[in-house]
């Protein structure tokens, strides 16, 4: 009934099938097939008649894992494939992280369903030959090196603790952390998402959970969250997967995308973000589960837009009602103008022209 297609070969034409064989797509990597799995069985619990067939296929970004990510023109080389055979009908849809998604999808292609988020958090991962002396940022010796290639991480980090170093790694979270326990790596600890970790059960290897409150850290735009991409106007399919999203989440998401959006941040960009639904005091009168929404209607947003170094920062929160996505959307953007008003735009502007001149020398 399902199976999971070793290269791109094994695709036949969706509109060739009879309507009710579902074709999901997916990057290859171990947490990328778990993560479809997931969704296929969601589907199946939602719409038992209909059969699945997932396509595991291996992208540019999984290849490439030696150009910096910011020269690679960032998120799209991870979707860009998967999306043409969506938009060519061999795929009904594509499952995705949505923190690798950008925030202004391919014409003709949108996100269908944003299903429940895991765990948004960052996490430290020790070194297993260090785990048991060190298990927090603030424990970590003076010139510990943490291993990560993205800037919103190690921006925060430098900013809270300046006496720690970075080096890049890439790859998939297997690989990240055998090249951390290797006897000869330089990495003292790694810092991952902790969704991934939980949905590969590498939960045993969290050393500490990094929040705004704890080691100053806040997560990327879409962190935790999984969504299925399809094809606009492909009613049948979107009504099949809005089955098995959760609207709470959506507007998290939603959210957050709109301020990522509207300060034109990629994901080579230091943009942190927290969301937290809270009890409002206003009731009722949502156009989502009207008996939850009473309890928590107020949505609370930490985010932090920071300088390479750590050294500036604009940083805000703001607590709103939330009663759909409109409300949402108008969320992330009231948030983007916060941080603007705060300094956000000398920080980013800066670092878009320090990228510049690197591209201009042709220092890759
Ligand atoms: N950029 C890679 C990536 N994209 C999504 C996740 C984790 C799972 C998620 O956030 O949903 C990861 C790994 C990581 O950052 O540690």
């Amino acid at each position: 009934m399902t199976s999971s297609a070793p290269d791109d070969s094994n695709i036949t034409s969706a509109h060739n099938e009879p309507s009710n064989k579902i074709n999901i797509g997916t990057r290859r990597s171990a947490l990328a097939r778990i993560q479809a799995d997931l969704v296929r069985d969601e589907l199946q619990k939602a719409w038992p008649e209909k059969t699945y067939e997932i396509h595991a296929m291996s992208t540019m970004g999984d290849k490439n894992q030696v150009t910096p990510l910011h020269e690679m023109g960032a998120k799209a080389l991870w979707t860009h494939e998967l999306e043409a055979l969506l938009l060519e009908k061999k795929l009904d849809g594509v499952v995705h992280c949505l923190k690798d998604m950008p925030t202004q999808l391919p014409a003709n292609l949108k996100i269908g369903a944003i299903l429940p988020g895991e765990d948004p958090r960052d996490v430290l991962v020790v070194r297993s030959s260090l785990n048991t002396t060190y298990s927090t940022l603030s424990s970590l010796p003076a010139s510990s090196i943490i291993g990560t290639s993205s800037v919103r991480r190690s921006a925060q980090i430098r900013r809270k603790y300046p006496h720690l170093q970075f080096a890049d790694v890439r790859g998939n979270i297997g690989t990240r952390l055998s090249k951390l326990d290797d006897p000869e790596s330089p990495y003292t600890a790694l810092v991952l998402a902790a969704a991934g970790l939980k949905r590969l059960g590498l939960d045993d290897r969290i050393s500490q959970y990094l929040t705004g409150k704890e080691g100053g850290m806040l997560h990327a735009v879409g962190q935790g969250a999984l969504a299925i991409e399809i094809r606009e106007g492909d009613d049948e399919m979107e009504c099949v997967v809005k089955k098995i999203a959760c609207w709470r989440t959506t507007r998290q998401m939603l959210a957050q995308r709109s301020l990522m959006r509207t300060l034109e941040g990629g994901c080579s960009v230091p943009i942190g973000v927290e969301t937290e639904w809270v009890k409002g005091e206003t009731s009722g009168a949502g156009d989502g589960d009207v008996d939850e929404e009473r309890f928590t209607n107020e949505l609370v947003m930490s985010a932090i837009v920071v300088s390479l170094d750590g050294a500036d920062a604009a940083e805000g929160e703001i607590k709103k009602v939330v009663r759909n996505e409109e409300d949402a959307d108008e969320f992330g953007r009231d948030m983007a103008r916060l941080l603007i008003e705060r300094g956000a735009s000398e920080i980013l502007e800066k670092i878009n022209l320090n990228r510049k001149i690197i591209e201009a020398q042709g220092d890759a």
